[in-house]
């Protein structure tokens, strides 16, 4: 390390001296096609112009394999085989072509979530995504039986250890919320203008009489009254309540649509929402916990919690998960999708390990003019908290049915990675659409063009995060995060490297959404597959000491060998052991 430049914060002598104590808890498809609307041809969507690498370029070195964390563009399948001892790094392996080919400034700092369903589940359609960037794969459990996920998540691991990739898993949950029945095995069915349909809190066997819809809440045909508003996933078909007959509602509808399976259901009366009897539904019902038992036993990496309404339901799932899952440690989603959750949202965001901007039930609950700004606020909490954020539903709607994009999606997908939201997720797209590998290409060419802008205009906000630190140590942390960040903006070094046993400093980092990479090096895959869902982070499985000069030179060893950084390139470092931000070349 010769041209070597090492800076110590006033708490740290040297870098051989023991770092300060550090207590750190580191821390219709409605087609909304008008008559004569253009749609621009498939080729005409910017593509990346990522080769595949030759196969000799991916062969495991003797020291080095690889396995994923996602980025990219078309690029080929990953090496076989994914070892785990000391002298080895694990990169994903989407990641380390896009590296080698692009270099490090220009890799995809968004990160990409896709909701798996029957379009998706086959293990050549799962490589299909991972090769096309998906950083974590969801599984809704409003759909599919147990069986059905325990198979998609046995395909997702074997993808990631015989293939090389880092793919996280996704649980969400299906919350007590209302919602209709499955449409008797029919994937989806059209409501007309002026007919009329039965909702009913029967249950129906094989036989699904005509225009019946089966609803899971007993209280329904209760609870609504004739003249009610009954809208299907926040409005895409509305109907009116026309006559109550015992646990049959009739209904008219008022707007055509079609109705997808186990589609939300909300009632309004003089233009409010009617949620007396949902608010007293408990947030995890008892179906949904033993999904999260479920959940644990897979040890998916992230649980997603529906409709959360306060901080104290966050809490009594971690503490549960904490008594259950001794070894991995399940990160807490909290979905921002009802009300309650708007008017508690720093305490719930505070007590999670990360929150969905879930749009589609959101805009059932408020109006829907109003969830750009909530959006824009619960990425903004998200942010100044340290918690990774995921901007979900209808991000591409129309690509259910369409090859291309609408230009308002690809505006809309361009305003969160401008927000510089951690994720964006995928969800009837690639669960059950007809173009999921497409609408992925066109999550990543965005993301990957609008940061590309955002870079070149220079567009660097002022850093105007709170102080998060809980104690003088985390302080410590954040401010060392900080400054490594700004400086890393202004010496426009190659890349950040944070050795991080709790991925926190790595987070901290991430926060500050610097113009370069962040490599994240930890030695545990569960916190590397959990660094998947956060931006800018591209995380390495390596076995560290506290010795960090031992650790630089055994990185760059192990990274030179792979082709994935050369001789001059600028690097800052940060480490969880030492309070210190070391700047150099790479010798
Ligand atoms: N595991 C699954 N099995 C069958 N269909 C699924 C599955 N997951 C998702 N889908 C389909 O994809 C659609 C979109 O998924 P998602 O947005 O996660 O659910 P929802 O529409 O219920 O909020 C669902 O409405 C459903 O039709
Ligand atoms: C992501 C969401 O939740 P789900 O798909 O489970 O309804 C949403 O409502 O936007
Ligand atoms: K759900
Ligand atoms: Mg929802």
């Amino acid at each position: 390390m010769s041209q070597s430049l090492q800076l110590f914060t006033s708490c740290s002598r040297s870098p051989n001296h023991q770092p300060l104590p550090n207590g750190h808890s580191y821390s219709d498809l409605k087609p909304f096609l008008l008559p004569g609307r253009r749609r621009f041809p498939v080729t005409a969507f910017p593509k990346l112009a990522i080769k595949a690498s030759s196969s000799s370029d991916l062969e495991p070195s003797p020291v080095l394999v690889s396995e994923n964390g996602g980025a990219g563009g078309a690029l080929s399948p990953a090496p076989a085989a994914v070892s785990s001892d000391s002298s080895s790094i694990e990169v994903d392996a989407v990641t380390e072509v896009e590296l080698k080919e692009n270099g490090f400034r220009s890799t995809r700092r968004t990160k990409l979530v896709c909701t798996i369903g029957p379009a998706t589940c086959g293990f050549e359609q799962l490589e299909a995504l991972a090769v096309g960037g998906m950083n974590v794969a969801r599984i809704n459990m409003c759909h599919g039986t147990r069986e059905w996920h325990r198979r998609v998540i046995e395909r997702v691991r074997r993808l990631n250890e015989e293939k090389g990739y880092a793919v996280a898993i996704m649980m969400d949950t299906e919350g007590s919320e209302i919602h209709m029945g499955d449409l008797g095995g029919a994937s989806s069915a059209k409501a007309e203008d002026g007919e009329v349909w039965t909702f009913s809190v029967r249950a129906f066997d094989s036989t699904q009489p005509e225009r019946t819809i089966n609803v899971n809440y007993d209280g329904f045909a209760e609870d609504v009254k004739v003249g009610d508003e009954l809208l299907v996933d926040g409005g895409m078909v509305r109907f009116e309540v026309i006559e109550k007959i015992g646990p049959d509602v009739k209904c008219l509808c008022t707007d055509p649509g079609l109705l997808l399976p186990r589609a939300n259901l909300t009632f309004w009366r003089d233009g409010s929402l009617v949620r007396e009897r949902n608010a007293m539904l408990p947030t995890i019902s008892s179906k949904d916990w033993l999904d999260i038992d479920f959940g644990i036993a897979e040890g998916v990496d992230f649980i997603a919690i529906s409709f959360v309404k306060s901080a104290e339901v966050i809490n009594h799932l971690k503490s549960y998960i904490a008594a259950r899952s001794r070894d991995s440690d399940i990160a807490v989603i909290a979905k921002i999708e009802s009300i309650d959750s708007l008017k508690n949202l720093e305490e719930i965001i505070q007590a999670s390990d990360g929150a969905m901007v879930a749009r589609g039930d959101l805009g059932a609950q408020i109006p829907l003019e109003q969830v750009p700004a909530a959006q824009q606020t619960i990425v903004q909490v998200c942010r100044q908290l340290n918690k990774p954020v995921i901007v979900a539903s209808q991000l591409l709607e129309s690509m259910i049915e369409y090859p291309t994009p609408t230009r308002a999606e690809v505006a809309d997908v361009s305003e969160a990675v401008r927000q510089r939201a951690d994720a964006l997720m995928l969800s009837g797209e690639s669960a059950m659409g007809q173009y999921p590998e497409k609408a992925l290409a066109v999550l990543r060419s965005v993301s990957l063009r609008i940061e590309k802008w955002w870079r070149d205009e220079k567009r660097h906000e002022p850093m105007e995060l709170p102080d998060i630190g809980s104690s003088f140590s985390d302080s410590i942390s954040e401010e060392i995060c900080n400054s490594a960040a700004k400086m890393a903006n202004n010496l426009e070094v190659d890349a950040l490297f944070v050795y991080t046993k709790t991925g926190h400093m790595a987070s901290l980092l991430s926060r500050c959404r610097p113009d370069c990479p962040i490599f994240a090096f930890t030695s545990t895959t569960s916190v590397r597959r959990r660094l998947n869902l956060q931006w800018g982070l591209i995380p390495f499985r390596l076995s560290f000491s506290d010795d960090m000069e031992s650790n630089l030179n055994k990185t760059f060893a192990l990274l030179k060998a792979r082709n994935l950084i050369k001789s001059g390139d600028l690097v800052i470092a940060v480490s969880d052991m030492l309070q210190s931000i070391q700047v150099m070349n790479v010798p």
